[in-house]
């Protein structure tokens, strides 16, 4: 990820009218982020960004297509007013999501609904580039890396220097509403010291579903979270949402409830066990989604174990693993 070209787009908002406190480098994991340049106290500016520097993507209520023609359109011409923007997005390899997962790592994910919703975006987005897309295919792009959505008026907004602060889950920075005004603020949620990283909340994010919608894997947490697709409230056959997603709070209840989870976890945990790899084995440190790919098997397979062993404890039931 391209740090030369960042000098040019803070000078570019600033000229804007853009006030920002903050700088980037790259942070202890090797990866670009923001940083406070002085001390933020909660409820200063992080950065305020001018109307002028935002790329409006299009709205919700539109095509698909819309949002992903506006960003190609502004990133292939040599004209577009949003150059210093669009010269600091990362290039096509350096970031993965669902829209350009690579084919071959498909069955790594050992996971059959990310598999079919990868194998779906796949499709759709070769109809978009061959010109014969299925309108009754729509999507809502929540899985893009870098918008930002606004509520009122349902709009997919591009808005640089925000859009440099990587994932914290427990982040308490925010975007002021931007309904009126030239401006849209990034504020500190809690007092920020000078040097510190900036983050922001991409959401209640489990394991699974940041690596296909943003393409990482969040810090570990402790107790381990389970994966989306294996907690029990996972519901495949209805939109998700970060408001209305699966809590953290362990299950608990009659022996019968616990007895028929725990029996659900081992069946899960059996499955993945027994699931070859579908690609040969690769150095570690050498190929980075491959890599992911594994660390997100292992910390499947280990909150899996957790939570088998919460619940035999719970019901004086030691089988082994
Ligand atoms: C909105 S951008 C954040 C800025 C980005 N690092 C950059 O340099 O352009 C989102 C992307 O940043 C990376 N990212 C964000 N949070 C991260 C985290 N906690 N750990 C690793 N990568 C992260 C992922 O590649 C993600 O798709």
């Amino acid at each position: 990820q391209d740090l030369d070209a960042i000098e040019g787009l803070f000078k570019w908002v600033r000229d804007l009218g853009g006030e920002v406190n903050a700088e980037v480098k790259q942070n202890s994991n090797g990866v670009r982020g923001l940083f406070a340049t002085k001390d933020i106290p909660e409820g200063q500016y992080i950065a305020s960004i001018p109307a002028a520097a935002i790329m409006n993507a299009g709205s919700l209520n539109d095509s698909f297509a819309v949002p992903t023609l506006i960003t190609l359109r502004e990133l292939k011409n040599p004209y577009s007013r949003f150059k210093p923007y669009v010269a600091i997005w990362p290039r096509p390899d350096e970031v993965i999501n669902s829209c350009n997962f690579p084919t071959e790592y498909i069955g790594m994910l050992k996971m059959p609904y990310w598999e079919k919703n990868v194998n779906e975006w796949s499709e759709h987005i070769g109809h978009l580039l061959t010109g014969d897309l299925d309108a009754e295919l729509e999507y809502t792009i929540k899985s893009s890396t870098r918008y930002v959505l606004t509520h009122r008026r349902r709009r997919l907004l591009m808005a640089p220097i925000f859009d440099l602060a990587n994932h914290d889950r427990s982040c308490t920075t925010y975007l002021t509403p931007y309904e009126s005004g030239n401006m849209l603020h990034f504020v500190a949620g809690s007092d920020i010291k000078q040097g510190e990283e900036v983050c922001y909340s991409y959401g209640n994010m489990r394991d699974d579903y940041a690596l296909i919608h943003y393409g990482f894997l969040p810090d570990l947490e402790d107790p381990p979270r389970l994966a989306l697709v294996d907690h029990r409230d996972f519901k495949p056959d209805s939109p998700y949402t970060h408001e209305e997603a699966p809590d953290d709070v362990p299950l608990e209840g009659e022996p019968e409830v616990l007895r028929a989870e725990l029996q659900r976890l081992r069946n899960i945990h059996d499955e993945l066990k027994a699931t070859p790899d579908t690609m040969p084995p690769r150095p570690p440190g050498e190929d980075y989604l491959y890599d992911t790919l594994k660390e997100l098997e292992r910390r499947r397979l280990n909150a899996l174990s957790n939570e088998i062993q919460r619940l035999s404890f719970l019901l004086n039931d030691r089988t082994e693993l």
